[in-house]
């Protein structure tokens, strides 16, 4: 299997006197990044499996833009209340004393990947790792932290049919940093994918989900709710080893356009394809989506539940951004985003954000919006707490990435798994609002557990069976 990318020695060398003229005068910690260019071309960067375990994707098919990013030049973490402001802060730290070496421009520049579970968790103090390479960092089996912000230490761009490749070490590190890069572009062969993964009986796991919406719609009804998004989760043991590159790769061509996302660790890979938004911020230009509202086969769509649901959605972000944006732009009515075998209401918000405003204030405000929580929001999240809501990685959470200037991109990390070395596990969920249906929910959490079920099978045309 041929390397993620070759490069000839005098290219290597050249890069090392890049490096060495960037880092003169440099502080130990601050970042460095050198960006080549590879030339005209488009690649999902997934035709081989990266040899580092720590590695993330983020790929739009449609607009051709796809990034894989391999090993680590600095990671922070955070989890509490406060751990959008302590991303921020980290965010502002690296950002203060980052040198960059490139003409590309674009996409082709050195950005963060930052990624945040559902709920905020107890509190801890934020961490600052420098200088990872390839090693990983000490973390409870198959646990991502609750929020985190990494800059990789080689990201491979592909956008604009263009592709570069974005090399960074913390100055004090560089000595190294080349050979290092060198390893983290070695690739290795894709282990098979399954051809068959047995599906658990779900009787049991209806039982469990119609009591809970039953209590959802009790609190509905007791008027302590408008709406509240319960989830479930399938868990299926793997057979044989699964490369997260391949099944990514499935995504990528399957759902051109969602947003495919990974991160991987030592003892998981949290991986998937969005169809939503949560926030974007490109000079001063903020784009959200409301997405919610959920039908498949020949159900219609536009029904007062769905237009309801997906109402409180547009309700919540409209008035998270209020505040924060000198303008907002909202069509008059729902649009139908059509995916690959379901549809939603979806409402695109635009506007321009206030001086000041930067992109850890939009995910503060507007996560988590009634797509993922419910509304009214703090109740709707107390609620999924009193009631045990467990979301396993960064389901229901975000994940993106944020530029050395603050323009960035958080998609809503759903139709998702993770995958751990012999299961994976896949989360769904469902609003709930006053008229919804304990079983017609149920088989929407089917619906949307689709994507990633047709992505394990080698068959992209077999149906989901043995419910
Ligand atoms: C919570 C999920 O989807 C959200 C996004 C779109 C439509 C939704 C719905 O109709 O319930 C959900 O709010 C999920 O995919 O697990």
């Amino acid at each position: 299997m041929n390397a993620l990318l070759t490069l000839p020695d005098a290219a290597w060398n050249a890069l090392q006197l890049r490096l060495d003229r960037l880092a003169a005068g440099a502080a130990g910690g601050a970042l460095l990044s050198v960006t080549l260019d590879l030339g005209a071309g488009e690649r999902d960067w997934l035709h081989a499996q990266p040899a580092s375990r720590e590695f993330c994707y983020w790929a739009q098919p449609a607009a051709g833009r796809h990034r894989l990013g391999l090993g680590r030049a600095v990671v922070c973490t955070s989890a509490g209340p406060a751990r959008f402001t302590a991303l921020q802060a980290a965010h502002a730290g690296i950002a203060g004393d980052w040198r960059h070496d490139g003409e590309l421009g674009g996409d082709h520049v050195p950005v963060a990947g930052l990624g945040f579970a559902f709920d905020h968790g107890p509190g801890a103090s934020p961490a600052r790792h420098d200088g990872l390479g390839e090693r990983s960092l000490p973390r409870a089996a198959g646990d991502l932290p609750n929020a985190q912000l990494g800059v990789a230490a080689v990201l491979l761009t592909s956008a604009g049919d263009r592709l570069s490749a974005t090399f960074t070490t913390p100055a004090r590190d560089r000595a190294d940093a080349v050979a290092r890069w060198r390893r983290l572009l070695a690739a290795r062969p894709l282990a098979a994918l399954p051809t068959n993964v047995p599906l658990p009986a779900t009787a049991l796991a209806e039982r469990a989900w119609n009591a809970r919406v039953e209590r959802a719609l009790a609190a509905i009804a007791a008027g302590e709710l408008d709406k509240v998004v319960l989830s479930r989760s399938l868990r299926l043991p793997l057979a044989g080893r699964v490369a997260p590159a391949a099944l990514l790769a499935r995504l990528v061509e399957r759902h051109p356009q969602a947003t495919a996302f990974a991160i991987g660790g030592e003892q998981a890979v949290f991986l998937g394809a969005t169809p939503e938004r949560l926030v974007g911020l490109r000079d001063g230009a903020v784009r959200a989506d409301a997405l919610a509202g959920t039908a498949w086969d020949d159900e219609p769509l536009a029904v007062d539940k769905n237009a309801h649901e997906q109402a409180l959605v547009v309700a919540a972000i409209r008035e998270a951004l209020a505040p924060l944006c000198a303008t907002l732009e909202l069509p008059p009515a729902p649009r139908v985003l059509e995916l690959r075998g379901l549809r939603h209401l979806w409402t695109p918000i635009a506007g321009r954000v206030r001086a000041g405003i930067g992109l850890f204030d939009l995910i503060a405000g507007l996560h988590p919006t009634p797509a993922v929580g419910g509304s009214p929001g703090a109740a709707a999240c107390d609620w999924l707490r009193r009631h045990g809501e467990r979301r396993p990685g960064w389901y229901g959470g975000g994940i993106g990435w944020i530029d050395r200037h603050g323009d960035g991109e958080v998609a809503v990390a759903l139709r998702c798994g993770l995958l751990g070395a012999h299961h994976i596990e896949l989360p769904a969920g469902a609003g709930i609002v006053a008229g919804s249906r304990a079983a017609h929910e149920f088989r929407e959490t089917e619906a949307k557990l689709g994507t990633m079920l047709d992505a394990l099978r080698a068959d992209a045309g077999q149906a989901r069976t043995g419910t």
